[in-house]
């Protein structure tokens, strides 16, 4: 039997040839044009990337090598008894570009679950931290603290060979993700359950262990940590801490930097912390109304007033997504399955029965329906998990599954450091002015 590694390896040594054979063969075809504008609004819309993991539809959404989630769901391994596809099986998924079988998540299971014990000095240097840091700030620095582990900046100080890059940052990222549960739990015990910690579950799933450390044992919320870790695990390459995980990685900084840095992205609000800035704009509403389940005419007029504000809709919009969000459906089936009547539950459907028409009308937002971020809250909630700043850092242990996945492959395939061209807006206005030439038209 192949090891995980090997069978990584060998796929990764097929597409590298391929690679070079289109570089080679086909290097000076055109893919596109850039306007001017859009060097001046976030690059939406250039391609710049090659990412193996995931490949995003703006109607469609997106898809893990080629499988929608639906799709997973159903051929995905599931834990004994669960319906929903256990992460470790997305993350082979993603590594080796193959369903896994039900070993084969087995294995991956048990090579983590090896992996994830977590040294002292990285929970001292948590502790370190005033309780009332934020999560995502405990969580970075935790990822930091570990980064003296990091095989790849061991391997590079002593000068390995380019040709093997790969095999350490391979290992750094099965280390990173194995013990990303335990700093994660740790934080939550730490901040929100004065400092008791529960020890792992050697016995569990990564997720379902995950979950148990938490201090969660009702086996819904296990499920639902099996379907959340899976459904946020990656969405292509462009996302801020998918990009940023790239690029800090591609000046050879080793995985934990690489992480730490895509996961300082993940904490603003208009990405991963926009999961609870949406619990957190639902909680105020049914404050100022008074309802704990506030009827559209009312949520139309909060909406209203958010918008009115200068404010942004939290959970609504995408820089790419022109549909609802197939992670936001999988988390609706999930609530419709196991908790139909919770009333937040309720109202985030009657929030996205409410709002789209309302940004459907302002011409400037160019996607009125929700992301994934509106739905993830209210879920956590109903199983207890009220503690909203918390949410970032399960996206993030999430998120792990994709970009170190990734990582690994822009090694294998030996990618170089990523450094786009920029311009000034002087240069810009000469060149409008036909004084200096640009683009070398
Ligand atoms: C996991 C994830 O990262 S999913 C995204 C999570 N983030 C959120 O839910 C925050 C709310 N949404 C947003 O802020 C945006 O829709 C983003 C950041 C997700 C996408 O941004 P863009 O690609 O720039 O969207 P778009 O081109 O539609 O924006 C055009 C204008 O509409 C506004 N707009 C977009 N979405 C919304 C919204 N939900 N509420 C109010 N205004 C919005 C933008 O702020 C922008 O206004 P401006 O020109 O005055 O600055
Ligand atoms: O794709 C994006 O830009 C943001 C997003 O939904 C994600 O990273 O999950």
């Amino acid at each position: 039997m192949p090891t995980i590694q090997n069978k990584f390896k060998d796929k990764a040594d097929i597409v590298s040839a391929e690679v070079k054979d289109i570089v080679k063969n086909h290097g000076d075809r055109i893919i596109g044009e850039v306007k001017l504008s859009q060097i001046y609004q976030g690059m939406r819309g250039i391609t710049g990337l090659v990412t193996e993991t995931s490949l995003l539809d703006s109607y469609d959404g997106i898809r893990f090598r080629g499988y929608s989630i639906p799709e997973l769901k159903e051929k995905l391994p599931k834990a004994e008894g669960g319906s929903e596809p256990l992460p470790e099986g997305i993350f082979y998924l993603m590594l080796v570009g193959e369903l896994p079988t039900e070993e084969d998540v087995q294995n991956m299971s048990n090579l983590w679950q090896r992996r994830s014990h977590v040294p002292n000095y990285v929970l001292d240097t948590i502790e370190a931290l005033p309780e009332t840091a934020h999560p995502m700030t405990q969580f970075v620095v935790g990822i930091m603290a570990l980064q003296t582990e990091s095989h790849f900046a061991k391997k590079y100080a002593e000068g390995m060979s380019k040709q093997d890059y790969w095999l350490p940052v391979f290992d750094d990222a099965m280390d990173l993700i194995a013990r990303l549960p335990r700093i994660a739990a740790y934080i939550y015990r730490r901040k929100y359950k004065g400092g008791k910690h529960i020890q792992p579950n050697g016995l569990l799933d990564w997720a379902g262990n995950f979950a148990h450390m938490l201090g969660y044992e009702d086996e819904g919320f296990h499920e639902l940590m099996r379907l959340y870790m899976t459904i946020h695990s990656d969405h292509e390459g462009g996302n801020v801490s998918a990009h940023t995980t790239h690029l800090v990685g591609s000046a050879l900084s080793d995985p934990y930097l690489a992480f730490a840095a895509g996961m300082n992205g993940l904490a603003g609000p208009l990405h991963g912390l926009a999961n609870q800035e949406v619990i957190k704009w639902i909680f105020e509403m049914q404050k100022e109304i008074g309802s704990d389940l506030p009827n559209k005419e009312q949520i139309e007029a909060y909406v209203r007033k958010t918008l009115s504000e200068g404010k942004v809709v939290p959970g609504y919009g995408h820089a790419v997504l022109r549909k609802t969000d197939p992670r936001f459906e999988a988390q609706m089936q999930f609530g419709k399955k196991h908790m139909p009547d919770d009333k937040l539950v309720q109202t985030v459907w009657n929030i996205y029965e409410t709002v789209p028409p309302i940004l459907q009308s302002i011409a400037k937002i160019k996607n009125p329906w929700p992301n994934v971020d509106a739905h993830s809250g209210a879920l956590l909630v109903h199983y207890g998990m009220v503690e909203y700043e918390f949410y970032t850092v399960l996206f993030g242990v999430a998120r792990s599954l994709g970009v170190l996945a990734s990582l690994c492959w822009d090694r294998a395939l030996g990618y170089p450091l990523e450094r786009p061209k920029s311009v000034s807006n002087r240069l810009v206005k000469a060149w409008l002015e036909g004084k200096e030439e640009i683009w070398g038209d």
